[in-house]
C-alpha cells in the first residue's frame, strides 16, 4: 500500500500501576505509529505489556505518561466512535446465544435496524468462512470456529481497526495454520488495520507488515521489523531465506531483552 495514512501513533507512552506491591511500570516510553492498512504484530515475554498496550489503545487503560492518538481521536474518542473491533484470548461467546445472536449483540447494542442486523451477520459469517453456522450454539463449534465467531462479532460494525489479543495462543498448530491464513486473505479482502498480540515468532512474521518486539521491566519495544515479505503470502514462504532471516531476528531481540538468558 502506498498511501501512509497514520492511524494510531504513540509519543512517549508510560503506564505504571500502582498495586499493593508498589508500582509497576508496565510501559516505558514507547513511540510507535501504525498506518492503515499495517498488520503490526507484538511480541515478546509474558509481563512485557503487550496487552497493556493494546489495552490503552481500545481505551480499557489509561496511560499514565504521553501522548495517543487512533484515528485522530484520543482513545476515548475513538472507543466511542467505535473505531475498533477487539478480539479477546478466549472467543468469549455466551453459550446461550447462537452464533448468529452472538454476532448481532454489538448491533443490537449499536442499535442497527433488524434488516441490517441480518445482512451484517450474513456478510461476516462469510468473511471467516463460516456460512450455515448462525443457527449453531457455541458449544456445537470447535475451539477455531469458536474463535472465527468471535473474530466476525469484531468485524460486524466494520471498524477500520481490529485489536486481536492472542486470539489463536490456545489452539493447537494446525488449526493456528489455518487461521493465521485465512486471517490473512481476510486482512487482503478488507484492507483492515490490524494490531495483533502473539507469543509465537512464527506467526508474528507469517502475519505482519511490521514486526514490535517487546521487553519487559519496564515494558518498552526494543526493536519494529519491517517485513520485506510480500503481502500474499503461502504458508510455505516459512521456509524461504527472507522469513527465516525476519524470525532469526525477532529471536535475537528477545534473547536481547531477556538479560538471564
Ligand atoms: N490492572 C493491572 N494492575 C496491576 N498490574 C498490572 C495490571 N495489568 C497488567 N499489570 C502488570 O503490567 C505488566 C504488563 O502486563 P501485560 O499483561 O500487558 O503483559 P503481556 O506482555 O501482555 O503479558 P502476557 O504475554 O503474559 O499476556 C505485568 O507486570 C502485569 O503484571
Amino acid at each position: 500500500m502506498d498511501n501512509h495514512e497514520e492511524v494510531i501513533r504513540a509519543d512517549r507512552l508510560d503506564l505504571t500501576f500502582q498495586t499493593n506491591d508498589g508500582p509497576v511500570h508496565a510501559l516505558r516510553d514507547v513511540n510507535l505509529t501504525i498506518d492503515k492498512g499495517d498488520f503490526v504484530s507484538f511480541i515478546g515475554p509474558s509481563g512485557c505489556g503487550k496487552t497493556t498496550f493494546l489495552r490503552c489503545i481500545a481505551a480499557l487503560e489509561t496511560p499514565t505518561g504521553g501522548m495517543l492518538s487512533v484515528n485522530g481521536m484520543t482513545a476515548d474518542e475513538a472507543r466511542r466512535a467505535r473505531a475498533y473491533g477487539y478480539v479477546f484470548q478466549a472467543a468469549g461467546l455466551y453459550p446461550w446465544r447462537t452464533i448468529a445472536g452472538n454476532i448481532r449483540l454489538p448491533l443490537e447494542i449499536m442499535g442497527f435496524s433488524r434488516d441490517e442486523q441480518v445482512r451484517r451477520v450474513n456478510d461476516v459469517l462469510q468473511l471467516v468462512d463460516l456460512e450455515g453456522f448462525g443457527g449453531k450454539y457455541p458449544w456445537q463449534l470447535s475451539g477455531g470456529m469458536q474463535q472465527r465467531a468471535s473474530i466476525a462479532r469484531a468485524l460486524s460494525f466494520d471498524a477500520d481497526i481490529l485489536l486481536m489479543d492472542e486470539p489463536f495462543g490456545a489452539l493447537d498448530e494446525i488449526v493456528r495454520d489455518h487461521l493465521n491464513e485465512q486471517l490473512l486473505a481476510l486482512w487482503a479482502r478488507t484492507g483492515k488495520t490490524i494490531g495483533f498480540v502473539t507469543h509465537s515468532i512464527p506467526e508474528a512474521v507469517y502475519l505482519s507488515t511490521r514486526i514490535v518486539v517487546m521487553s519487559p521491566r519496564p515494558g518498552r519495544i526494543t526493536d519494529v521489523i519491517e517485513s520485506p515479505l510480500p503481502r500474499e503470502r503461502p504458508l510455505d514462504i516459512r521456509e524461504s531465506p527472507e522469513f527465516i532471516e525476519i524470525a532469526h531476528r525477532v529471536r535475537e531481540g528477545l534473547r536481547a531483552g531477556h538479560g538471564d538468558v
